[in-house]
């Protein structure tokens, strides 16, 4: 009479179908990790696991949640940094396909950043209370990789260095992206290698500063939407740039909306209004003609079409 397990199938060899005797099993599962990385080792699991040290006295059963969010967070945002680092070189380098490809990496780890919200959404104000004193000063304002990314897609503030001043290594490490050309920039200066008329102004602009939206890239733009079988891999770069900037914006919005939920109007620990301040951010814009070229598309109208209440 078989065990139920192998009924079910779940101690078959997966080869030969046959059942596994328990001494098989244990031949062929790794057991002498004293020569070999172990999953462990390799993934520094001592040191990932080791680093959250909730600091609410008495302990806080919640803390934990908002300590491991901000770490996910993190993590994921060393992953963006990596990814867009190479997004820019290659696309410096006129290889726009893999730049695509990092994009598109970039794309999911922002839904998944998305997406995480709702674990933070399970906080209730009251329990949130129980621990954010705790928490002093310390805000989301000082994430430098956060700082970074912004800075990487465009958004640069140099405002948001001081921020830094007591960490040498991080606010060096911001001043030099903030000296260097955003993955915008990258993409204003292939359109021009690749021969649309990019203004000079715009390609020779200091990159430290703002961005600040040109009539002339809006007009270039206008062109690669109006044809974009001809323009297919401009058109396909800039489509890419827009769903990075509106998966931003929705991160932001959930950031936004969550932080809503569980302080309401209160002041931010960061020393910002809180609520209306994360509202302000939700006008910011990384490509701001990629927006406003929407606007000068022409529509297609049916032949014989004069205008009016669309029934011809
Ligand atoms: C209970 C949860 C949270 C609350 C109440 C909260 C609240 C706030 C507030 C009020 C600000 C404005 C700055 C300030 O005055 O502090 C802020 C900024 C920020 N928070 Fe959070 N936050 C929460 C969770 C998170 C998480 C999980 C992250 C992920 C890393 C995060 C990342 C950020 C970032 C990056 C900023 C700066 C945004 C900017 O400069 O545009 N926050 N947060
Ligand atoms: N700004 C939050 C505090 C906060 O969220 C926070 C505190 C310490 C470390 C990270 C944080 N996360 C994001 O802003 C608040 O005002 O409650």
């Amino acid at each position: 009479m078989p065990s139920s397990d192998a009924r079910s199938g779940a101690d078959l060899d997966p080869v030969t179908r046959h059942t596994r005797s328990r001494r098989d099993l244990e031949q062929g599962i790794e057991q002498d990790f004293g020569q070999n990385l172990s999953y462990g080792a390799y993934l520094d699991l001592p040191t990932l696991l080791s680093a959250q040290h909730p600091r609410a006295t008495p302990p806080q059963h919640d803390e934990l949640l908002f300590i491991i969010q901000h770490q996910t967070t993190e993590l994921w945002l060393r992953l963006v940094i990596h990814e867009l680092t190479s997004a820019r070189a290659l696309l410096a380098a006129d290889d726009h396909r893999q730049a695509l490809k990092r994009i598109a990496r970039v794309k999911h780890i922002q839904a998944s950043m998305t997406e995480q919200w709702s674990v933070l959404a399970t906080l209730t104000p009251s329990e949130y209370a129980q621990f954010r004193a705790f928490l002093a000063t310390g805000s989301g304002f000082q994430s430098w990789q956060y700082r970074a990314v912004e800075f990487m897609l465009g958004n640069k503030n140099a405002g948001m260095l001081p921020v830094f001043a007591h960490d040498e290594e991080q606010h060096a490490e911001l001043e030099r992206l903030l000296h260097e050309p955003s993955l915008y920039d990258e993409v204003l200066a292939w359109l021009a290698r690749r021969g649309h008329p990019i203004p000079q102004e715009v390609l020779d602009r200091d990159v430290s500063q703002p961005y600040e939206a040109h009539e002339g890239v809006v007009a270039a733009l206008s062109r690669i939407y109006a044809d974009p079988q001809e323009h297919w891999a401009e058109y396909e770069t800039a489509e890419e740039l827009v769903d990075l900037e509106d998966n931003f914006q929705v991160w932001r919005f959930r950031h936004l909306k969550t932080v809503e939920r569980i302080i309401g109007s209160k002041r931010g620990s960061g020393g910002s209004s809180g609520v209306p301040f994360l509202r302000r951010a939700l006008e910011l814009t990384f490509f701001p003609e990629l927006y406003d070229v929407r606007s000068a598309i022409q529509d297609v109208t049916p032949e014989g079409y004069h205008g009016g209440d669309g029934r011809g």
